[in-house]
């Protein structure tokens, strides 16, 4: 008899009727944590960058991934995405146990979760294993802005990817790695592209009407 194989689907961790999940993406300094920054005061969401929960791991004593992560980041390409994943269900557990009010009662929950998924195989083994994401907001801009406000964050940040060599690999990880899951979610409905270019101000209000769009139930999951 023929050996009979198993294909093992994973059980979503979080029940996407209750979690809301919503990935933020765009190139390097397009703006994803300032919208997010908005996005959280006035809609009770909990905010999760990826590229901050790295750093964190990064930084943390007695991490085994600190040197592997410091290397990724410095050279603008993806971590293995079972650090990542890990970093960001633990957060949303954490957040689930200890968040409250609107949108947060009865094991519900909503999260931002901004510069994730960067590559596809991060963005099936989230949506399989973690909880599916219910919309991509998708902030867009030219290569001109997003060089010309990295460059100006870089003066101050203290990020060791604020840095003309990271940067240019950073665009091309974008390139090669992030825009086809972008193509990968917008080819399922569930991409809200947002032109980045304008003020701070004006993209916020676009991103409060996705929002509202979100809860009112204009996308469903597929
Ligand atoms: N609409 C805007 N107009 C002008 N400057 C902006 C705008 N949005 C953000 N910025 C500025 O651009 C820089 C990058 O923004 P931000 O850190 O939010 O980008 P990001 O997409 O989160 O970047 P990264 O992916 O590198 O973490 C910041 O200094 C921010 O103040
Ligand atoms: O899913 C992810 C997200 C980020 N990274 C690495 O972190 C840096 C910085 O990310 P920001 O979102 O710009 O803060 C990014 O260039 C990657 O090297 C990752 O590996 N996986």
């Amino acid at each position: 008899m023929a050996p009979t194989t198993t294909t093992t689907v994973d059980t979503p961790v979080f029940d996407d009727k209750k979690v809301t999940v919503i990935f933020v993406l765009g190139g390097p300094g397009a703006g994803k944590g300032t919208q997010c920054a908005r996005l959280v005061h006035d809609f009770n969401f909990c905010h999760l960058s990826a590229g901050d929960l790295l750093r964190a791991e990064q930084n943390r004593e007695g991490s085994q991934y600190g040197e592997l992560i410091r290397t990724y980041i410095r050279e603008g390409t993806i971590v293995p995405m079972e650090i990542t994943i890990k970093l960001l269900e633990n957060a949303m557990r954490d957040a689930l146990n200890k968040k409250s009010g609107d949108g947060w009662t009865d094991g519900r929950g909503r999260f931002l979760i901004d510069g994730f998924p960067r590559k596809m195989d991060q963005a099936v083994k989230f949506d399989e294993s973690v909880c599916l994401s219910s919309l991509v907001i998708f902030y867009a801009t030219t290569e001109e802005v997003l060089l010309g406000r990295l460059t100006e964050r870089g003066k101050t940040s203290g990020r060791e990817d604020d840095n003309a060599e990271s940067i240019k690999k950073r665009f091309r990880t974008y390139q090669n790695d992030t825009m086809p899951v972008i193509n990968y979610y917008s080819a399922q409905g569930k991409v809200a592209e947002i032109d980045s270019s304008p003020s701070i101000d004006e993209v916020y209000k676009k991103s409060t009407e996705v929002i509202n769009d979100v809860f009112a139930g204009k996308y469903q999951k597929a």
